[in-house]
């Protein structure tokens, strides 16, 4: 077994722990069978799950057995959090969103062999459990002025308050882990540095009811600049379903990671060596430039959410938009995408270079986008522009309705012909 601990450590992804040398040596022992559970609050994962989710796939690459909960009944609670009450979302729509993260999960484990994972769901174990039964087994353990005392609960409460309903979440979330212990032996749960306070909450109950269990958290991933990490340079959320965030803006988001990050997101999130890695951050280091460790990143996490086929084609997208691969063998959904992604403009009918030049915003002006096609540095899909006032012919359209505009070796715009 290799020491596992000492992994997550090297790449920074232990913040809390119940203890770690006890955690070390009981991950030394054997395979373990260990949870981190993710909630329906929406029809995909983000970004912000990777770090779980990889992590999950450590631990079984390292000789563990995961669970993966996905929350159906927390789900329909919800877990506190800083902006105040959340909306009870319909039972069905939740049901549709567990499907879809149980099927959004299952690549990123191994279903089969002796470290099998499986894929559970707290709705099977909390629906047939009566008031009764929650309020005797399950909450004469907790002590309620730890509850109170607890940092998101002392928030919610100096904000105006909080329901019966999310404070009693932990409980729930803590007789998941007692179950999992039960049902299928698991000793260790893991999450987001933000489950401390749930997940040290099932420890205590478990221990409390003779079960031996461990736990630790991943930390927050933050960036060097101090801004949100997962979130794209216009501001969006980075998801996993490639329906709501295209691969191609997958794998730039990672491609766009600041020199001052790409070393602690290479060890975070890569499966790479520990050699490799430190490769990597040196060669960086001499030449910042090349993106050696940002392409590494992107290539590898676009590969494991995405597949290689898809990562292939925003490669050759990437590289193709900017004049250095061919235009023609892309897909229509990745050009689509990667247009969206440099700013597309929508038009009826094709006007002049020098006019789409100007409304796609490459130039300020007519005049100027005139000068730029005069100093040979106006593209069309990558053809250098002669005539200013030439109307691209429809044989030009890629797909019949796209265009890449380029003005010298950076800027890119599509143009999409809407009729
Ligand atoms: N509370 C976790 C999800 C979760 C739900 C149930 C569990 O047993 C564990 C984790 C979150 O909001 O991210």
């Amino acid at each position: 077994m290799t020491d596992i601990v000492a992994d997550l450590q090297w790449r920074g992804l232990i913040k809390d722990s119940t203890d770690p040398d006890e955690l070390a040596k009981h991950l030394a022992n054997g395979p373990v069978t260990f949870y981190v559970g993710f909630d329906p609050t929406g029809p995909s994962l983000h970004i912000g799950h990777l770090v779980q989710i990889l992590t999950a796939r450590r631990l079984q690459q390292a000789g563990h057995r995961p669970l993966v909960l996905v929350g159906g009944a927390t789900g329909l609670i919800g877990d506190p959090k800083d902006a105040g009450e959340r909306t009870l979302n319909a039972p069905e729509v939740v049901a549709g969103w567990v499907r879809r993260l149980q099927d959004q999960l299952a690549p990123f484990v191994t279903f089969s062999g002796d470290l099998a994972a499986r894929a559970v769901n707290n709705l099977d174990w909390t629906a047939e459990m009566s008031v009764v039964e929650f309020l005797r087994d399950v909450g004469k353990h907790f002590p309620v002025n730890q509850m109170l005392s607890r940092e998101i609960v002392r928030a919610r409460l100096a904000a105006g308050g909080i329901s019966f309903t999310e404070f009693s979440y932990q409980l729930l979330q803590s007789n998941d882990f007692f179950q999992l212990h039960r049902r299928y032996g698991c000793t260790v749960q893991f999450g987001g540095s933000d489950q401390w306070g749930n997940i040290t909450a099932g420890v205590d109950y478990c221990r409390r009811q003779g079960a031996a269990v461990q736990a630790f958290t991943t930390p927050l991933i933050t960036r060097a600049d101090g801004t949100k990490f997962g979130k794209t340079a216009d501001g969006q959320s980075v998801w996993l379903d490639p329906a709501m965030t295209s691969p191609y803006a997958f794998y730039q988001f990672w491609f766009n990671t600041a020199d001052a990050d790409v070393g602690r997101y290479l060890r975070c999130f890569s499966f790479r060596s520990h050699d490799e890695i430190e490769e990597l951050i040196a060669a960086g280091t001499a030449r910042p430039a090349a993106r050696a460790g940002q392409r590494a990143l992107a290539e590898e996490l676009t590969t494991l959410v995405h597949g290689a086929h898809e990562t292939a084609q925003v490669v050759a997208a990437s590289q193709a938009l900017f004049g250095r691969g061919q235009l023609d063998g892309l897909d229509e959904s990745t050009v689509d995408a990667a247009l969206r992604e440099a700013g597309l403009l929508e038009v009826a009918e094709l006007p002049s270079v020098a006019t789409l030049f100007k409304q796609s915003g490459l130039c300020a002006s007519l005049s100027e986008a005139r000068r730029a096609v005069a100093e040979g540095g106006a593209y069309v899909n990558n053809e250098r522009v002669a005539d200013a006032e030439a109307v691209p012919g429809p044989d030009r359209l890629l797909y019949n309705r796209f265009l890449v505009l380029r003005r010298g070796k950076r800027t890119v715009a599509g143009v999409q012909l809407t009729s």
